[in-house]
């Protein structure tokens, strides 16, 4: 049996201030899957996303990460789960600028003795691991650099890198290559999912733009959830 990762179950979430309601009947990422989820502008995906970390609680239905239904956990419990079990890459990096290379990459095992333990099952500290990450992502050459001296390319490569340490079961990454031109977009694209595939890390890749939809196996559009 295919086993879910993340699963919302009739998920009904509104603003108060603004009216704008979303409706998820039914929505699941599976072990390895490569789940593409486009919307326009407006659509709710940032809605739909907060709602899957937990940052935001649906008024009816529930998500589930791990088979544990985020409602049920205190904030402390639901970052702990959400540090263990997903990696996050975001359309701003959020990389630390007065960090290097490494430092950023290897972060996530400082927070999480889960990811750290994963990642010393393939080498003997999770600086090596790091290493090997940035290194199958072209990026070997500038462990010791400030991000903040990386042009966008090379930053988003340092995101997924720090997004894959570890081992994590999920990989949510929302418009990561909005700041590439598209000849980058597929190739860093294709670079993630391989990847996260190698070490059976699911993702979901959420995005208004449906070219990236290709690579992903399955696909998914906001539009079907509009009230
Ligand atoms: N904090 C908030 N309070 C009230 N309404 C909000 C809030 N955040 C978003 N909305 C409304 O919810 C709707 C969906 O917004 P959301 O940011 O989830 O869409 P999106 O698909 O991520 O858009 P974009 O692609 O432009 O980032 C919009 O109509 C927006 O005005």
């Amino acid at each position: 049996m295919t086993k879910a990762v993340l699963q919302c179950e009739n998920l009904a979430f509104k603003y108060a201030k603004t009216g704008f309601e979303l409706r998820v009947p039914q929505f699941h990422v599976d072990v390895g899957d490569t789940v593409f989820l486009e919307g326009d502008s407006g659509s709710g995906k940032s809605t739909l996303l907060n709602l899957m970390a937990g940052v935001l609680l649906p008024q009816k239905g529930h998500v589930s990460l791990m088979g544990k239904n985020l409602s049920e956990l205190s904030a402390s419990q639901c970052d702990a789960l959400r540090v263990d079990h997903v990696g996050f890459l975001f359309q701003q990096f959020n990389l630390l600028s007065y960090l290097s290379v490494l430092e950023n990459v290897t972060l996530p095992c400082k927070f999480s003795k889960r990811r750290k333990s994963h990642a010393l099952l393939s080498a003997n500290t999770v600086e090596q691991v790091a290493i090997q990450l940035l290194e199958s992502l072209g990026m070997g050459s500038y462990l010791k650099q400030p991000v903040s001296t990386l042009s966008v390319g090379q930053q988003q490569r340092v995101a997924a890198a720090r997004a894959l340490i570890g081992k994590p079961d999920l990989i949510i990454a929302d418009e990561p290559t909005s700041a590439l031109d598209a000849g980058h977009q597929q190739q860093f694209l294709k670079l993630l999912l391989d990847q996260a595939a190698q070490q059976n890390t699911a993702v979901l890749l959420v995005s208004h733009d449906p070219r990236l939809a290709e690579q992903c196996a399955r696909r998914e559009h906001m539009a079907q959830w509009q009230a």
